[in-house]
This record gives structure tokens, sequence and C-alpha cells, in this order.
């Protein structure tokens, strides 16, 4: 499977304008990469513009997704629409939506774990609902949002249900790059999958982001990594064979003893 991974800036509380950059990237890259699969950061919308999120949010997920199974069905291409402000049942939840090449909308999913150094909890609602696996030409896939990368124990049963490639879709910032790097690395490792991230670059609010867009085989090694500061695509094509072989190799999910794992006690 060939993918495209945009690092993009994003014009803050602007989502008109975040849509035809991202039509004019799309256009671009369809022509030069022949993508199956295209994975786009974080909040691309609108930014962490939080304080204008009520005016700004999409409702429902209109118009972003009907934006993007038109994008999709035009360019016959899967995209991982990286996540959205989204308002609906009372709240505005950070919300990731998946659409395959036929303009299906194939998953969703509200970022879980909201992130206290953001104050995020007095703008966002957090969402309920674990992280599935979801496919795309065949392929399967879990898909997290940013700070979710801190927390395994949301990614593991995605890798015990047998996602071969994990989405991670983020505005991480500079200031915390090692962590984001190095959790990348972890969680391909301890799950023997690929990860593939969409990192925004450039500031908002007085934040650098970090950029270092990446794609991270099963064995934990970085086959592609953007930039700290350039608007860039990462364009690959990955083996999904190399999953069945590391799994193979390093037999951990045999080894696995679930009945010492204390499910009991929330683990
Ligand atoms: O976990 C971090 O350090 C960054 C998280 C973050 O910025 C986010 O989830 O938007």
């Amino acid at each position: 499977m060939n993918f495209s991974v945009f690092q993009m800036d994003i014009v803050p509380g602007d989502p008109e304008a975040n849509r035809q950059l991202l039509t004019e990237w799309i256009d671009r890259d369809v022509e030069e990469n022949s993508p199956d699969t295209i994975v786009i950061p974080e909040m691309w919308t609108t930014a962490y513009t939080l304080p204008e999120l009520e005016d700004i949010a999409d409702q429902d997920g209109e118009p972003t997704i009907s934006f993007l199974k038109d994008l999709a069905t035009k360019h016959h291409v899967n995209i991982v629409g990286g996540s959205i402000a989204n308002k609906k049942e009372g709240g505005i939840y950070n919300t990731a939506v998946v659409i395959n090449r036929e303009g299906e909308l194939v998953y969703q999913y509200d970022k879980a774990h909201l992130v206290p150094m953001l104050n995020e909890h007095h703008y966002l609602t957090g969402g309920e609902k674990p992280a599935e696996v979801f496919e795309l030409d065949g392929v399967k896939f879990g898909l997290i949002i940013c700070y979710d990368l801190r927390f395994p124990e949301l990614i593991r049963p995605l890798a015990l249900e047998g996602a071969q490639v994990l989405c991670v879709v983020a505005e991480w910032p500079a200031a915390r790059r090692k962590h984001w790097r190095s959790l990348q690395i972890a969680r391909a490792i301890e799950n023997q999958m690929y990860v593939v991230s969409s990192n925004r670059i450039g500031e908002y609010d007085g934040q650098e982001f970090s950029g270092n867009s990446m794609v991270v085989d099963p064995w934990g090694d970085v086959l592609a990594e953007g930039s700290n500061s350039q608007e860039e695509t990462l364009s690959l094509r990955l083996d999904l064979e190399k999953v069945k072989k590391v799994r193979h190799d390093v037999p951990i999910f045999d080894s696995r003893v679930p009945e010492i794992y204390k499910k009991d006690r929330g683990v």
C-alpha cells in the first residue's frame, strides 16, 4: 500500500482556507505519488483555536465529511482524514474520520484522552468509546489522536485484533519532541505494527509544533521522517508482509499471559 503523509501547517480558525489548501495538496500529490492512502493531521480545519470552536466547529462532522468524501471519490484514494472539531450530542469532540476510496465513511473515533496541559477539558468532551480496528483495501488499521499515544492500553487491543498499521494524527508540540519520537517507536516495537503519523508544523498561540511526522516499521526502524519546520509529504510504500514476519520471528502474542494482567484493577 502506497502512503502519502501530509505534514501541514494550518491556518488558525479558518476551515474554508484549510479545506482549499488540502484540495490543492491532494490534487498535486495524487499526480506525483499515486497514493492508496493519505494521512493528514489532527484538527486540521481549525488548529487548536479552542475558545473559537463553539463558532467554527463542524456540526455532526459536516461540512468536512462530505468534503473528504468528494475528494476520496474524485481521486479514488483512501483518506485517513485527521481529526476535526465536531459539535454533537451537546459537546464539542475531537473526532477522527476515515473515508475509503469509494467515498464511504468507514470509521470515526472521538479522542478519548483530553490534554490537561492545554486545558482541553474546558472546551472539549472526551470520547467514551474505545478505538476500533477498521479496514482499507483489506489492510487492518488502528487510528488514535495525539495525546492518546501516551496510553498503550488504548492501543494494545488494536494489535490483538490484528491491526497492521497504527495511524497517529497530531498537533504535538516541539517542546516534547523526544516523547513524540520515542513513543511512536515504542508503540511500533511493542505491538509489532507500522506506525504512520501526521503531525503539523508551524506555530499557534506561542506554541511551536514539532513536525517529525514518521513512518516506523514493525521492527522499530524509522523508514521516513518529516523535518521540524517544513511542509512536506512523506511518500512511501509499506510492505505489510513485514508485520507477519516480525510477529513470527519474535512471537510476543503467543507469549502473553493474560491471566496475570490485572483486568480487575482496570488495567
Ligand atoms: O502529549 C503531549 O505531549 C502532546 C499532546 C497534545 O498536544 C495533543 O494531544 O494535542
